[in-house]
C-alpha cells in the first residue's frame, strides 16, 4: 500500500524552497509528537512559522487579541497554503501504461525517446518534386505514410506523396494536390520555395529533449505526445485515495429537512471536487456526531467511535477529510479525537472568511487530515484552501503561481479586517470578475453559478481592482 512505503522524513521542504516551513517543522517536531498533544504546541510553531511571513504588525496585533479573548491564533492564508503543500509528502511513483496514466501525475520529467518527426515528412497531400518545374513523374507510382524508405528523386522529376510519407532523398518541396495539374506524364504548377511543405526531422523535437516536467498532470493530451514520443508506459504519482467522513447527527441524505434536520449538502459534492482536484475519493461515510473515542482500539467494539473510523480511513487513504465538528460546540469531536491520537496539527484554523475552523492534521502514521467545518461554503473555502495544496503535494504538483490568475472586481467588495475573505465570483468578460453574492457561510446558492472564487487580502476598505482568483475544480 502506498502508505507504507511514503517517505517520512520531511524531504518536500527543501525541493520546493520553503525555509520557513522546514523550520517549522523541525521545532514542531518532539513537543507535537509526544502524544496527546496539548494543542498550544502546534499554536506555537504556527505563530513561530507566521512571525516569519510579511505581516508581523497584522499579526502581532491578531495575537493580542487572541490572547486577552482567549482564542487561538488562525494561520494566514498564504502560510495555511504552503503548509498544506508541504505537508502532502509526494506519494511512491510507479510505472504503468499509457492508458493507466490518465488522470495520474508525472513522476519524471517526459522526455523524447525520438526526434519529431522521426524523419522528413510530407505536410502536404501532393507530390515530392525535385528542382524548379515542370517536372517528368517517376514511373514508380506514389510515396505513402509508413513505407520505409522510397528512391531518390533526381533532379526534374516528381513523385506523388502523401501527407506523412517519407520524403525521398533529393526531394527540394512538397508541391500540394491542389496546386499543381498533370498531363501525360507531365506535372505543372507553380514552383514552391525550397523545403514548402516539408516537415524536418526533428523540428517538434530532438530525441532527448525535455517535453514535459515532473508534476505535470497526465491529460489526453499528454498521453498521445507520450504516445508520438515514444513512449508504452509512463512513472507516474497515482491519484491520492481519500476517504471522507461526514460528521452530524443532524444531516439526512434524502428527502426535505425536518424535525430539524438538514440535508447533507457536503456528501454529495465533496467526491466530484476530488475528482477534479485529480484525487480518487474512494470513500464518502455519513457517520453521525460517534464519539471521540480513545486511541486505544481495545477499549470498544470496532468502528464506534471518531478515532476508529479515523484509523480505519487513514488505513485505506492517502488523505482522510472530515466534515463538520471541527469547532468547540457540545458534539464538535474532531479535536478531542484527533488529540486521542497524538495527531499534529500544523494549521488549526486558518484567518480566512469563510471557513476559519478548518484544520490540517498529520494522523501518526504521517497520513494527512483535512478537517472541512460543517457550514458548506466554508468546506469548500477548506478545499480550496487546504485540500487541493496537500494533492498537489501528494502528487509533486507545484503549487500555481499567485499571480497567474488575476481580474479586475466589477465593483467593489467589503474585506475583513484581519482575514483574507473568498468570494464566489462570474467571469462575465476576459478579465473581469463579477461578485455573484448570496455567499453567507451556509449559503451554496453562490457557489454554484460562481465560475472561480476570488481571494480579497484582508484590510480595511473595501476591495477594488485586480485580484487573484482560484479556479473553481472541475470533475
Ligand atoms: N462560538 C463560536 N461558534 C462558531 C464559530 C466560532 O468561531 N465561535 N465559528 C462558526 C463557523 S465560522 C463555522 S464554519 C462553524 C464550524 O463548525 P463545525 O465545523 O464545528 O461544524 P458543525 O458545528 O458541525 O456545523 C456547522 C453548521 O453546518 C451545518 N452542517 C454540518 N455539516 C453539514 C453538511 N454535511 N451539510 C450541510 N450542512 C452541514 C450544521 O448543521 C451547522 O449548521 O462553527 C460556527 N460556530
Ligand atoms: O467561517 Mo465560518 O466558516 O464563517 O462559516
Amino acid at each position: 500500500m502506498a502508505n507504507s512505503s511514503r517517505p517520512r522524513v520531511p524531504t518536500a521542504a527543501g525541493t520546493r524552497g520553503s525555509t520557513a516551513g522546514a523550520r517549522v517543522e523541525g521545532e514542531a517536531g518532539p513537543a507535537a509528537t509526544a502524544g496527546p498533544a496539548d494543542p498550544a504546541d502546534a499554536r506555537g510553531t504556527d505563530r513561530g512559522e507566521e512571525r516569519t511571513g510579511a505581516h508581523r504588525t497584522t499579526d502581532d496585533r491578531h495575537r493580542s487579541d487572541h490572547e486577552t479573548t482567549g482564542h487561538h491564533h488562525d494561520t494566514d492564508w498564504e502560510t495555511a497554503h504552503r503548509t498544506a503543500h508541504r505537508v502532502g509528502r509526494e506519494l511512491p511513483p510507479r510505472a504503468v501504461s499509457l492508458t493507466e496514466a490518465i488522470g495520474h501525475t508525472l513522476a519524471e520529467p517526459l522526455t523524447a525517446l525520438t526526434d519529431l518527426p522521426a524523419f522528413d515528412t510530407a505536410a502536404m497531400d501532393g507530390w515530392a518534386v525535385s528542382g524548379p518545374g515542370p517536372w517528368g513523374l517517376e514511373p514508380g507510382g506514389a510515396v505513402l505514410a509508413g513505407h520505409d524508405h522510397p528512391a531518390p528523386l533526381a533532379d526534374g522529376l516528381a513523385v506523388p506523396i502523401a501527407t506523412g510519407a517519407r520524403i525521398p532523398p533529393g526531394t527540394t518541396a512538397v508541391l500540394r494536390r491542389e496546386r499543381g495539374r498533370t498531363l501525360a506524364d507531365r506535372l505543372r504548377g507553380p514552383n514552391p520555395s525550397p523545403g514548402a511543405d516539408i516537415r524536418p526531422r526533428g523540428q517538434e523535437c530532438r530525441t532527448g529533449a525535455g517535453l514535459l516536467p515532473a508534476g505535470t498532470p497526465v491529460t489526453p493530451a499528454v498521453l498521445g505526445l507520450a504516445a508520438a514520443a515514444g513512449y508504452d508506459r509512463l512513472t507516474v504519482r497515482p491519484r491520492p485515495r481519500v476517504a471522507v467522513l461526514v460528521l452530524g447527527d443532524e444531516l439526512l441524505h434524502r428527502g426535505l429537512p425536518t424535525g430539524g434536520r438538514i440535508r447533507d449538502a457536503i456528501g454529495p459534492m465533496i467526491g466530484p471536487w476530488l475528482t477534479g482536484l485529480g484525487a480518487e475519493p474512494v470513500s464518502v461515510r455519513l457517520l453521525g456526531d460517534l464519539p471521540a473515542g480513545s486511541a486505544d482500539r481495545a477499549g470498544g467494539p470496532r468502528g464506534d467511535t471518531l478515532v476508529e473510523a479515523l484509523l480505519d480511513a487513514a488505513g485505506s487513504a492517502d488523505l482522510v477529510l472530515t466534515s463538520g465538528g471541527t469547532g468547540a460546540g457540545p458534539v464538535d469531536r474532531v479535536h478531542p479525537a484527533l488529540r486521542a491520537l497524538g495527531a499534529r496539527l500544523p494549521v488549526d484554523g486558518v484567518a480566512v472568511r469563510p471557513g476559519h475552523p478548518m484544520l490540517l492534521a498529520e494522523l501518526p502514521d504521517g497520513v494527512p487530515l483535512v478537517g472541512l467545518p460543517g457550514n458548506p461554503l466554508a468546506a469548500v473555502s477548506a478545499v480550496l484552501t487546504l485540500v487541493a495544496p496537500v494533492l498537489r503535494g501528494l502528487t509533486g504538483r507545484p503549487e500555481p503561481d499567485a499571480d497567474t490568475v488575476r481580474a479586475r472586481l466589477t465593483e467593489p467588495v467589503s474585506r475583513h479586517p484581519r482575514d483574507v475573505r473568498l468570494v464566489p465570483v462570474r467571469l462575465p468578460a476576459p478579465g473581469w470578475a463579477e461578485p455573484v453574492g448570496w455567499a453567507g457561510p451556509a449559503m451554496l446558492r453562490g457557489i454554484a453559478v460562481a465560475d472561480a472564487v476570488a481571494v480579497l487580502p484582508p484590510g480595511p476598505a473595501p476591495a477594488a481592482g485586480r485580484v487573484r482568483l482560484l479556479e473553481l475544480p472541475r470533475p
